[in-house]
């Protein structure tokens, strides 16, 4: 089975799990990626069970209007009922590293709305320990060097992700060679630093049900 087939199943997985939860006014929350892709193109087909979408991503915004998806305003929405989203990485405790495309902001925001937040992934984003995937962190562009300067304090290696603006106009600073034992409180250590947007560490807000994907069948993991 390729990865991509993989990644297929694992979103037609989550349709599936989230359909009995929708009713005509529901808000769907959706992720960013190659995996949250092939999500929407499934959420499609039950466009008509739904109200409308909240996209974390320009990117993820048209496709989702491509298939005739309304695309509501994140500041318009105070309730929705489920996001489901891919992830870099994530551990036995469903905490995710998030952003290896860089709408790891809007994900935390459209995440923080949503009653549950469904994990969609393949076999491969499954670790021990957080942090062989590089952390990324969003930061204000004219804050790049002391922040920079404030993460190799905290024994972080940042490496700048030459010629990338994420869809807020920042930039991203990946941090590599981490072995995480505690995401929480290193979660919390980076977003105290000024100038940072937010980080990739889904700790705080970790995955609700990661549905992961194998040559066997998807699996269905919980807290
Ligand atoms: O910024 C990107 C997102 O956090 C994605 O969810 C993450 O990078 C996983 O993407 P993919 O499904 O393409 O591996």
């Amino acid at each position: 089975m390729t990865q991509d087939e993989m990644k297929l199943a694992v979103a037609q997985a989550a349709v599936t799990y989230i359909q009995p939860k929708l009713s005509r006014d529901s808000i769907v929350g959706v992720g960013t990626g190659s995996t949250a892709n092939f999500f929407i193109d499934e959420l499609a087909k039950i466009k008509h069970l739904f109200e409308a979408a909240v996209a974390s991503s320009e990117a993820t915004a048209e496709r989702l209007r491509g298939h005739g998806i309304e695309v509501y305003d994140m500041n318009s929405v105070d309730q929705m009922e489920v996001y489901v989203d891919g992830a870099d990485e994530f551990d036995s405790r469903l905490n995710l590293i998030k952003g290896g495309g860089g709408a790891l902001t809007r994900e935390k925001i459209v995440a923080d709305v949503a009653k549950e937040f469904v994990c969609i992934v393949d076999e491969t984003k499954k670790v021990d320990l957080l942090g062989e995937f590089p952390l990324p962190v969003e930061v204000i562009p004219m804050a790049r060097s002391q922040v920079a300067r404030r993460l190799v304090q905290l024994d972080c290696m940042p490496v700048y992700r030459e010629g990338f603006v994420t869809d807020n106009g920042n930039i991203i600073l990946d941090l590599h060679g981490l072995e995480i034992e505690q995401p929480e409180a290193l979660e919390t250590d980076i977003n105290n630093i000024v100038g940072v947007v937010t980080n990739g560490l889904f700790a705080r807000r970790g995955a609700n049900v990661v549905l992961m994907a194998t040559p066997d069948g998807v699996q269905t993991l919980t807290r």
